[in-house]
């Protein structure tokens, strides 16, 4: 059904970075047509790669921008104001509406307000690299000027690369702190169970098979099984077995602790721009100083 909402609206991508191809890698996979996307990259090289691996149309902002429906800013946050600017330069022939959708981290929905001439929709994202293989957790926080009709098509667009929670703007610091983030995290404790599997004697190949389907198992038990990630670990864990055994060293060196301060300091970056020029206007969810 996404598919077929967000079906023949042209999306030009801007940014053929990491985030921007795996929106992109993506939306092909769940049926969207070459013929309806477009990427706008800087950097030639890069252009030429995506354009070879995707079959996919590489151009400059003005073209890609033209009949476009939805244009999405997956540069750097620091490269934002470059592409406002270009944006705001635009003079193009079409009467459609432009859907601006921000994937960058920390930076407003007035950010981009307070450049862009007034009226202008837009539509902040955080999604995760998982849109690769269709599995992104994306939250999506709508800008004042954003209407329904424009909030259903960017919905649909996110959910046909992962499933999107609608949140207020106000929590798009700690979203990004636990889902935009967050498969970093899953990892770095996968890159601890593969060494650790090694210095158990297992090959590193053995090992990550093991730490890659365990990860992928129990993922699917927390989406799929309606049970709790207590309650699963539960199951897992035997009165004075195994299990018991290695969560007490998790808990002795403080892992939960060490995950909590992870969160914060994340969403604390997230609130000051994460690198880029603006700084979140409305006070962040979360105070890095939190004594
Ligand atoms: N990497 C991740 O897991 C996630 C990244 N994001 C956000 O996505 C954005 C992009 O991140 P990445 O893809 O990791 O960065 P990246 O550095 O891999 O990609 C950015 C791309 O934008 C290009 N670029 C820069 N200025 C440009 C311009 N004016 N016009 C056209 N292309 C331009 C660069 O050449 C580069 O290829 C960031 O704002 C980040 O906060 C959001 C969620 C997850
Ligand atoms: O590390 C970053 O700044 C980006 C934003 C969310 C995930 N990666």
């Amino acid at each position: 059904m996404e598919v077929l909402l967000i079906m023949s609206q042209r999306i030009a991508i801007v940014g053929g970075g990491r985030i921007g191809e795996a929106l992109l890698a993506g939306l092909l996979e769940s049926g969207t047509q070459v013929k309806d996307l477009v990427v706008v990259e800087h950097s030639a090289a890069r252009a030429a790669e995506i354009a070879d691996t995707y079959g996919v149309l590489t151009t400059d902002l003005t073209t890609a921008v033209e009949g476009a429906s939805v244009v999405v800013v997956a540069v750097k946050p620091k490269d934002v104001d470059g592409v406002i600017e270009a944006l705001s330069r635009l003079d193009d022939d079409d009467d459609l509406e432009h859907v601006i959708v921000s994937l960058a981290a920390g930076v407003t929905i007035s950010h981009y307000e307070n450049k862009l001439p007034a009226g202008f929709p837009i539509i902040r994202v955080m999604p995760n690299t998982a849109m690769l293989v269709g599995e992104s957790m994306s939250g999506v926080s709508a800008g004042r000027f954003a209407s329904q009709e424009n909030i259903d098509l960017v919905v649909a667009m996110m959910s046909s690369v992962g499933k999107v929670l609608v949140v207020p703007e106000s929590q798009m610091d700690a979203v990004t702190a636990i889902s935009g983030s967050g498969p970093a995290y899953a990892f770095f404790l996968a890159e601890a169970m593969v060494d650790a599997g090694v210095g158990l004697g297992l090959t590193r190949a053995q090992a990550t098979q093991l730490a890659a389907q365990t990860i992928k198992g129990a993922g699917i038990l927390l989406t799929d099984s309606g049970s709790s990630p207590t309650d699963l670990r539960a199951a897992v864990t035997s009165p004075g077995g195994t299990t018991a055994a290695a969560l007490r060293e998790f808990e002795r060196h403080a892992v939960r602790s060490a995950v909590n301060e992870a969160a914060f300091a994340c969403a604390a970056r997230s609130a000051e721009g994460a690198g880029g020029a603006s700084a979140s206007s409305e006070g962040a969810a979360v105070s890095p100083d939190r004594s």
